[in-house]
């Protein structure tokens, strides 16, 4: 069987799985989503990345519907997209330091971020919605990846200084760049909202969570690299060096 993130990320993240799908119709299997292992190792190593059919402002669903590319669901796609490329680039900075623990996490979020997208990707009120594909992009249907996220939150929060003022996103490379995660996070939330009808109300939750998992892993972070994070004071009438 073609794994089913696989079969997610070609619909979400433009991978070349969707390649590999279309070239499967065009060989002539009855179910183009469901391949063997052999039968994917046996296509050709050169798939093409594009296929020109978005060349028109338009892009297909899931469901197989094309809408325009500025449709809500195709920003909230998007915005997605940037957040796992976000945490991908603070994955690079954590990689080979003292806060390297928390990459596999990270990965893990990446992968649940494609089937954020793949739920996105298939409108529950959508007439060509089929059982199958809803049933396949369901997200976390016993809330179970939320409630991990949670427990890494609580994890992760022992032993953290306590602050009366807001810390200001800093703390070092990696944990700045957490930081401007969980802001796209934010604003993946946002792009969400408009949705809620057509997806699942978990994806709404992991997406909220997750923007909390990310500020207490920024500050994770700066502490096991033994970076001070910088707080919140108020600058009325502080002379600088510069004020002179
Ligand atoms: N600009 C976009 N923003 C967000 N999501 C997109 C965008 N364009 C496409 N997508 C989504 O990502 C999937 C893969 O992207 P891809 O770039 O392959 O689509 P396309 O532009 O329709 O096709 P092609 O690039 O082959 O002409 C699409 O099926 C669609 O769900």
């Amino acid at each position: 069987m073609l794994s089913l993130s696989l079969i997610r990320r070609s619909v979400t993240m433009g991978s070349s799985a969707r390649r590999i799908r279309v070239l499967s119709t065009k060989m002539g299997s009855k179910d183009p989503m469901i391949k063997s292992p052999d039968e994917i190792k046996s296509y050709p190593a050169t798939i093409k990345v594009y296929t020109r059919t978005g060349d028109k402002g338009t892009s297909a669903l899931f469901t197989g519907e094309r809408r325009s590319k500025s449709d809500s669901v195709f920003t909230a796609l998007g915005t997605t997209d940037e957040l796992s490329s976000t945490i991908g680039l603070a994955i690079a900075h954590i990689e080979g330091t003292d806060a390297s623990s928390l990459i596999t996490q990270l990965e893990i979020i990446q992968c649940l971020l494609q089937d954020v997208g793949s739920n996105v990707a298939t409108p529950l009120g959508s007439a060509r919605a089929s059982k199958m594909k809803l049933s396949r992009t369901r997200f976390d249907p016993d809330g179970y990846h939320c409630t991990r996220m949670e427990q890494w939150i609580d994890d992760m929060s022992v032993g953290l200084p306590v602050h009366r003022s807001f810390i200001l996103p800093s703390g070092g490379l990696a944990a700045s760049t957490l930081h401007i995660a969980r802001t796209v996070c934010r604003r993946a939330e946002r792009t969400l909202v408009p949705l809620q009808e057509d997806i699942d109300k978990e994806t709404m939750m992991f997406v909220n969570r997750l923007s909390d998992y990310l500020f207490v892993a920024a500050r994770w972070v700066a502490m096991q690299q033994g970076i001070t994070e910088k707080i919140y004071v108020h600058h009325k009438g502080r002379v600088t060096e510069f004020d002179k």
